[in-house]
């Protein structure tokens, strides 16, 4: 069996969920499919708005009319009027209110965020399935939450691979005989059956954990790119496709910040040895990128930023010098806060870290530590790694910022860097 994933990009509009059907059509046989879906576009986001702006107390209900319109006016371009899926979405909407109204606390903000925004991946999924229905590919609609079990991190769910790996063998196994199976990205559920998130574009590592689980023989995650490049072609030109990448260098490029594929993904299919393909969902003829366990390292130039970081400067306030002792206290602020250590650099008094641009993060670090420690923050600044850098890529690439912060090994340069003030 192989699973396919689709993110929210290729699913954004009627016409999108029509190339979707084709790509599903042209797997070959219509069993020993699961397909993965995120919400459509940008829906997270705007799920995220959603509930900031109710517990804002500020118009909660115009952006709701817009994810709702959003989802209706694509569904109007796929089925015809008076199609199951109207009343489905009704309800699903009329529950998504309920939920905002009745089931999120602003004190239990990650806990509340988990039950609103898992919304987008239930509502894609269901217009998904039904679409491919009635384009006679015959599927069913499974809620994932009931089969990828996780603690209550909220937000952040870890995932206990042993059960989700019995219960998906057990109850998925022989759909798959049958049928295709449709399923969300994202999400998982707790034992007291509440749902969690597996964190921000984390659809990728859901497609990877169903492989893990099914024993899958390959998985293939459409992207509107070629494939795994040597940077992101949004942000520098002239970029290459890998052809092939181990899965060493495809974790480590998602490590410093490659959000083509989320940093999870990799290591249950290594595990495994399944081979994970990275294709166009625009170019669906094309072969992509696979990475697998053959493939030896290139040592290629890669090109990452990572973007929306905050530089934390923890200075020592008594003249004493950073030991390990502090040192070990502002990293288990770091672990208890759930924040991700990007970048660390010392010297004799201070300690700097780059972290993910997280306010309600940033702040507690902050309370937890400033009786200790003098501290200070660079906002909108950004992460560079080049990886198997040369002098060469350097010149080309630094004079357009304004660098704050330098670190270089003999393979790895990494920095931090802003744009220029205008
Ligand atoms: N090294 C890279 N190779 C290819 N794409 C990259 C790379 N780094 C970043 N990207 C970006 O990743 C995007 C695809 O990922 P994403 O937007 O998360 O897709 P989806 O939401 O559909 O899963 C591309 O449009 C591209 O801008
Ligand atoms: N919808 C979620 C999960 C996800 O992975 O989305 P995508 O596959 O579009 O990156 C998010 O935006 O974070």
């Amino acid at each position: 069996m192989q699973v396919f994933k689709f993110g929210g990009a290729s699913v954004k509009n009627a016409e999108a969920v029509r190339n979707v059907a084709h790509i599903i059509q042209n797997f070959g046989t219509p069993t020993h499919l699961v397909v993965v879906v995120s919400a459509m576009g940008k829906t997270t986001n705007a799920l995220e708005k959603l509930l900031n702006t109710y517990f804002a107390k500020a118009d909660w209900q115009t952006e709701l009319q817009n994810i709702q319109q959003y989802h209706f006016e694509i569904s109007e371009q796929l089925f015809p009027e008076k199609h199951l899926i109207f009343t489905a979405l009704d309800y699903l909407f009329l529950q998504l209110k309920e939920t905002l109204l009745h089931k999120t606390q602003p004190e239990k903000y990650d806990e509340s965020y988990d039950q609103v925004i898992c919304f987008g991946e239930i509502i894609a999924t269901h217009i998904v399935s039904q679409f491919l229905q009635e384009q006679g590919i015959e599927n069913e609609w499974i809620d994932i939450r009931n089969f990828i079990k996780t603690d209550t991190t909220w937000r952040e769910g870890k995932v206990d691979f042993a059960w989700t790996e019995q219960l998906l063998k057990r109850e998925i196994l022989p759909i798959l005989q049958e049928k295709i199976v449709v399923t969300q990205g994202f999400l998982g559920g707790t034992l007291g059956n509440k749902t969690t998130t597996l964190g921000r574009e984390g659809s990728d590592y859901t497609a990877s954990i169903l492989a893990y689980s099914l024993e899958a023989q390959k998985v293939t995650i459409w992207k509107d790119v070629p494939g795994i490049l040597n940077a992101d072609p949004k942000k520098v030109p002239n970029t290459q496709l890998y052809e092939t990448l181990s899965y060493t260098e495809a974790a480590e490029m998602t490590f410093y910040g490659a959000n083509v594929i989320h940093p999870k993904t990799i290591k249950p299919l290594a595990n495994k040895n399944i081979p994970l393909y990275v294709r166009s969902f625009l170019e669906p003829h094309k072969a992509g990128t696979c990475i697998d366990g053959i493939t030896s390292p290139q040592n290629t130039p890669t090109i990452i930023f990572k973007p929306n970081q905050v530089l934390l400067k923890f200075a020592i306030k008594d003249l004493a010098f950073i030991t390990e002792e502090n040192l070990s206290k502002i990293l288990h602020t770091f672990t208890q806060t759930n924040a991700k250590i990007h970048l660390l650099q010392s010297s004799a008094v201070s300690l700097w870290i780059a972290t993910d641009f997280q306010e309600h993060k940033v702040i507690k670090i902050i309370d937890f530590l400033s009786e200790e420690f003098a501290i200070s923050q660079t906002r909108n600044v950004q992460l560079l790694t080049i990886l198997y850098y040369n002098e060469k890529m350097l010149q080309s690439i630094l004079p357009k910022f304004e660098l704050i912060l330098e670190q270089k090994t003999q393979q790895t340069y990494r920095a931090v860097i802003a744009e220029f003030s205008a």
